[in-house]
């Protein structure tokens, strides 16, 4: 062969080898970067398409909401946010990549045989909650459960109700003769409706109520109606005349809020800090929540005058709602969950809440995995990867607010807290010793 021949054949291979160690580098790289910590997973794979033998799609998935990355999102929010969380609890598992299985499904054992219901079947049980208190991953978690159906927010029980029964049954069409069906929706928590409807439709109704911590609560609220999405500028522009475009100055109105809250308290029963007549201050409440006056009105306008946040710090005041859900529905019928620790125990939780229910103790610690990126629990998918919300949920996570503030909040909430631990009978650590 020519020397020139040779030469050019040396540099071809040589460029053959220099191409193929940087494509094989490249591979390696990515699959480091899947960074997943469960060996089995083969991540190359595609989520599947079709379902695989055994498993049970969701009915309605509401975690499937269009996200909402927006430029427009508080800056000074998005510099808080750390990305790579610790794991609020060493129980469960990690996962520190950055996908999501977006499909989630439930583990159905295919050896039984279970007849569907065609028409579908009337709710038996209810998720309530004060907004913003994790009513959905509350609904999410539980339909991991085999012998659940969760039909997510229908609005039944208030504003959907001339709808009738045929309409609530026909969103669990095609339900296992032997499931229940679960609905959950935030708003039955304020409609003194609603526990009378649930009653009527079903006697042997079931109800969750979800509260949660309020410092925590306030702030999500108030990023919820000044979210990247909402499109309303009329309402924003509200908002943030009321609350100004941060979620401190947001938090500085809400404690002013809260004075003026708790002066107007002090009108109505002077004596109402005394611990011996709190009662009497919440037994009127519950004839105002009752007749839908102030403070529980709805919307930023409409209540104490000068307090713009009256509605939603009202919603925190539980026993109010409580004693009211009680009466209506029998103390039996009622169960209160801790919002606050499905991001930290959700196990613990639903582990009480299937007690209540009755169901078995099918989802434990190990349906759940801590995705560390965003700092959430979620369900674990069938794949092994975590099911997930969108990014709608958990802005408020890992957001600081001013010590002194959160602790002149949760002053104010205290005996409220405390009465409603009281009326249930619970212990809540963190609720004792923590302000959030
Ligand atoms: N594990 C897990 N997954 C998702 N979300 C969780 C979880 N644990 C708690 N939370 C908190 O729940 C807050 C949303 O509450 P809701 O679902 O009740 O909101 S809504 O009223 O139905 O819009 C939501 O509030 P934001 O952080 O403001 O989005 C979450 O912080």
């Amino acid at each position: 062969m020519p020397k020139n021949e040779k030469k050019k054949k040396a540099k071809k291979e040589g460029f053959t080898r220099t191409l193929t160690v940087v494509v094989a580098l490249w591979i390696v790289k990515a699959f480091e970067n899947q960074n997943i910590n469960k060996q089995s997973l083969s991540l190359s794979n595609p989520l599947p398409e079709q379902l695989p033998r055994g498993f049970q799609p969701d009915v309605q998935n509401d975690y499937d909401y269009k996200s909402e990355a927006s430029s427009e999102y508080i800056q000074e929010d998005l510099n808080q946010k750390p990305s790579g969380r610790t794991s609020p609890n060493n129980k469960y598992e990690i996962y520190t990549g950055s996908r999501d299985d977006r499909v989630c499904m439930k583990k159905i054992d295919p050896t039984v045989e279970r007849k569907h219901v065609k028409e579908g079947k009337i709710p038996k049980f209810v998720i309530i909650g004060a907004d913003k208190c994790g009513t959905s991953a509350l609904g999410k978690f539980l339909s991991d459960h085999p012998d659940v159906m969760y039909i997510g927010e229908t609005y039944f029980f208030s504003r959907e109700w001339a709808k009738g029964s045929d309409w609530i049954k026909s969103k669990s069409a095609g339900v296992f003769e032997d499931q229940y069906v679960l609905e959950k929706s935030p708003t039955y928590y304020r409609s003194p409706a609603a526990p009378k409807r649930m009653l009527q439709i079903n006697p042997d109704m079931k109800v969750a109520l979800v509260v949660c911590r309020n410092v925590k609560r306030l702030l999500s609220r108030y990023l919820h109606l000044y979210r990247p999405g909402e499109t309303n500028d009329q309402k924003k522009s509200r908002v943030t005349n009321f609350f100004g475009t941060t979620t401190s100055s947001f938090m500085r109105a809400a404690l002013e809020n809260i004075n003026m809250f708790d002066r107007y308290l002090e009108r109505l029963y002077p004596d109402w800090k005394n611990p011996e007549k709190l009662h009497l201050l919440i037994d009127g409440l519950v004839d105002k929540f009752e007749k839908v006056i102030p403070p529980f009105r709805r919307g930023l306008e409409n209540n104490i005058r000068g307090a713009p946040a009256s509605s939603m710090i009202a919603d925190g005041l539980w026993p109010v709602f409580l004693k009211y859900w009680q009466r209506e529905l029998g103390k039996d019928r009622i169960i209160t969950i801790d919002g606050s620790m499905l991001n930290v125990d959700p196990a613990g939780q639903i582990e009480r809440l299937q007690d209540f229910f009755g169901l078995s103790k099918e989802i434990s610690y190990k349906n759940f995995i801590f995705h560390q990126n965003r700092g959430i629990l979620c369900l674990q998918g069938s794949n092994g990867l975590p099911c997930c919300p969108t990014d709608e949920k958990g802005r408020s996570l890992g957001i600081e607010i001013d010590p002194e503030i959160k602790t002149r909040i949760c002053e104010f909430f205290k005996p409220f807290d405390d009465y409603m631990l009281e009326m249930m009978d619970l212990d809540w650590p963190s609720w004792r010793d923590t302000c959030e």
